[in-house]
């Protein structure tokens, strides 16, 4: 199946895609927006992209772009994530690679290379292509991307021993899916009032549905306006999850709700 993902070759998204498509499927893209564009656009079959890792929270850019554009989740990849110190000698001034990858990294950073510029780059691979390019650069990435004139002048270099991601595996509406363990939605509640939130949680909380995550992101009208990001350990086939929907539907009837589809989880490391 044609997969979009961040590029260039060597991404976790990358490695994270090998999960539900072979190499030669597989297409880059720049931009996690690139990617939910071509899904929701019908230009691929699938996309991946990284919604949250376990140091730095969500991925923002992601949950915004799902808000934006109309497409399914139709399975979570979870992989661990060991960042390496790529270079072509230890004597670089630049560390450059992924925004999450650098903040991932940051006390490593501070500690051991405090006078270096940190520049953040599309992708930890495109980071890792500029170190290849240019001697002055080290990029941070998979230790696989090690070839050539490079060499890994660290390993495991993340602030915590344990530093996983969760990737979305993304396919057109058509596509959704009520079966599997876990689910997701976004409630644009369209109304703004003490107790809202927790009005959007009860339905759950009286069902014994877990919730797994809980995000608020502004909507970009108004300072103050929110939408939420709710995943939770339940599938749409289940008439509990329906019910608290159907109470969900009603809170946000100014709004809108997405049902972005029910899931299972693949871990690959
Ligand atoms: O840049 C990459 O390799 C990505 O796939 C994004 C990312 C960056 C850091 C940790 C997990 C995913």
């Amino acid at each position: 199946m044609r997969t979009v993902t961040l590029g260039p070759a060597g991404t976790y998204s990358h490695r994270a895609a090998g999960a539900v498509a072979d190499d030669d499927e597989i297409e880059f893209r720049e931009s996690v927006r690139d990617i939910v564009d071509a899904v929701a656009d019908g230009d691929a079959e699938r996309g991946v992209v990284p919604i949250e890792n376990s140091i730095e929270g969500s991925v923002t850019e992601t949950l915004d772009a799902l808000a934006d554009r109309d497409v399914a989740v139709v399975k979570e990849v979870i992989t661990p994530i060991r960042h390496g110190l790529l270079a072509q000698s230890e004597s670089f001034d630049t560390v450059a690679s992924h925004p999450q990858a650098l903040a991932q990294c940051r006390e490593y950073l501070d500690e051991h290379y405090p006078d270096v510029t940190v520049e953040a780059v599309a992708s930890t691979a495109r980071g890792v292509e500029l170190a290849r390019e240019d001697p002055s650069v080290a990029g941070i990435g998979h230790p696989d991307n090690a070839t050539g004139d490079l060499e890994v002048i660290a390993e495991d270099i993340q602030d915590r021993r344990s530093n996983a991601t969760r990737f979305f595996v993304l396919a057109p509406p058509a596509d959704r899916s009520e079966a599997g363990g876990k689910s997701s939605l976004i409630v644009s509640p369209g109304a703004n009032y003490p107790g809202l939130l927790l009005e959007l949680l009860e339905p759950f909380a009286e069902r014994g549905l877990d919730l797994t995550r809980v995000e608020s992101r502004p909507t970009g009208e108004r300072l103050g306006d929110y939408l939420f990001h709710f995943d939770i350990s339940g599938g749409l086939y289940e008439e509990r999850t329906q019910a608290a929907l159907a109470e969900i539907e009603e809170i946000a009837a100014d709004g809108w709700v997405r049902e972005l589809g029910s899931y299972d989880v693949e871990h690959v490391v």
